[in-house]
């Protein structure tokens, strides 16, 4: 029989890596367990043996801050690292660099407030024993010199801001049932190869500083650039078809391609209605005040056009979501309102508000809804209706301005997990959920995880009725 291929790539070992002969122990309280992941994998090309438990070989603990380690290793435990040289370890850019103004000699549980310097730090704390090396304060205890540069400090700085971003996600309202979403929920570390981390957009960055090989998607690219310059090529005109000369593509400057594309961005003006209007002959957004055959949502899109396209910063969005909450409250006690979409996952600005709504109780936030736009409208909060389209008996979705809110009610508190995850994104998630879901015979939407149909000819299968229920995001 032939040898089973392991399932997981081991990320390659440098024998001669900076941490070669220490046995590492990864304190995993206070890390997302993704995070950990990759840190793991960085630290793993750095030569290190990792112990799975805190075992006498073990040399170094590496711990987001003390109070993380002490959560999880019981102090006694750490008696042996003791008075013994601590330094913040910054694992970047697939190198290991020692700050050397934090280098300090100091006792774990003396540390201070002041000395976890952020979430992003890792610190070493080196046993007496195994740290012979070690010499005084002003020098790394490790023979081979590490590169100290301002580089460092960029990639804290990004590493703080994603981290900030993630913990925004988990910092949103709470809501039914996924409190245990917390990111210092301990796991297990998962040692399988990378995968996109749903919650976390930026995922993409610190995967290109590991070892790795993404196909050359930039050659399909070009590819495709290729033929449109062959398109496109004035042959009287040839200073005038390349991208970087431009400073644009070349049917970008072309009008029909240009008046498609702004109204496009009208608010309920989609591809097919815009070209329809170029055809008729309009030019330009003014043009279309005139034009009888707008519907209302159209109208207003055109109205609130310059108003609609500005990002709210996140600070306003947070005193909507703040009144939101109160006049919810107000009206039914118990109601829980989470603001999704951008604001949850943490973003700076948002481009509208994604407002997903249920009753623990089941069965309360039927009639909520009409009462809640009426109560948002009344105080002006609300201005107009742009849609209002209701998809069963209990899920009905409504989306007013100005303040472009969406409101999604009526998720009846069972199919919550879903909504939640559907309405907060981002599209890229929903997309890759969607299709793990269907690579293992479901279908997944914002209403539930179905099983699904053997479809025929290449056509995905239709959705079962029967539906899987979960209470949290996490289990979905
Ligand atoms: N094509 C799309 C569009 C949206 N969504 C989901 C994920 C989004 O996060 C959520 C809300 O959609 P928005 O268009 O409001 O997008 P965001 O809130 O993510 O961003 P923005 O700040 O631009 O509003 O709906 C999706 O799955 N697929």
């Amino acid at each position: 029989m032939a040898p089973k291929t392991p399932k997981n790539k081991s990320t390659p070992q440098d024998p001669d890596g900076i941490l070669a002969g220490m046995v590492v122990f990864l304190v995993q309280n206070g890390v997302q367990p993704r995070r950990l992941q990759i840190r793991r994998q960085k630290l793993v090309q750095m030569g290190p043996a990792i112990e799975e438990r805190l075992s006498k070989r073990v040399t170094h603990l590496f711990a987001m801050n003390s109070e993380a380690l002490l959560k999880q290793v019981a102090a006694e435990r750490l008696e042996r690292f003791k008075g013994v040289k601590g330094s913040p370890l910054s694992v970047a850019r697939g190198q290991l660099e020692i700050r050397r103004r934090y280098l300090r000699i100091c006792t774990i549980l003396k540390w201070t407030e002041k000395e976890i310097t952020s979430q992003t730090s890792l610190y070493s704390l080196a046993p007496k024993e195994a740290n012979k090396n070690a010499t005084s304060d002003e020098e790394p205890s490790h023979s081979k010199k590490i590169r100290s540069s301002s580089e460092d400090s960029k990639n804290i700085n990004a590493e703080s801001k994603e981290d900030a971003k993630s913990s925004a996600v988990y910092d949103a309202p709470s809501t039914p049932g996924s409190s245990d979403d917390s990111p210092s929920t301990l796991s297990p570390v998962n040692t399988s190869p990378l995968t996109p981390d749903p919650f976390n957009e930026d995922v993409d960055t610190m995967q290109t500083s590991l070892l790795y090989s993404p196909p050359d998607l930039n050659r399909t690219i070009t590819e495709i650039f290729g033929k449109l310059v062959n398109i496109f090529r004035d042959p009287g005109d040839s200073d005038n078809w390349e991208v970087i000369q431009a400073g644009a593509l070349h049917f970008e400057k072309d009008e029909k391609v240009r008046t498609i594309t702004l109204f496009g961005e009208v608010w309920g003006i989609g591809p097919a209605t815009a070209l329809k209007l170029y055809e008729t002959g309009y030019r330009t957004l003014d043009d279309l005040k005139n034009e009888n055959s707008l519907t209302n949502s159209q109208r207003i899109g055109l109205k609130y056009f310059d108003d609609i396209k500005q990002r709210i910063p996140r600070h306003e969005v947070q005193e909507m979501d703040l009144l939101l909450q109160k006049v919810g409250e107000d009206i039914l006690h118990g109601v829980n309102i989470v603001c999704g979409g951008s604001f949850r996952r943490g973003k700076a600005s948002c481009g509208d508000l994604d407002i997903i709504i249920t009753h623990p109780d089941g069965r309360s936030h039927r009639g909520f809804l009409s009462k809640y736009v009426e109560s948002l409208k009344d105080m002006k909060f609300l201005t107009e209706d742009l849609i209002f389209t209701t998809h069963s008996e209990e899920t009905c979705r409504k989306m007013p301005t100005l303040n472009l809110c969406r409101v999604f009610s009526g998720i009846p508190r069972d199919i919550y997990a879903f909504g939640l995850i559907a309405w907060t994104g981002n599209d890229v998630l929903n997309r890759w959920l969607r299709l793990l879901a269907e690579s293992k015979g479901f279908r997944l939407d914002d209403t539930g995880l179905f099983p699904a149909t053997h479809g025929s000819g290449g056509k995905r299968g239709t959705r079962a009725s029967t539906i899987l229920k979960f209470n949290t995001e996490k289990e979905v």
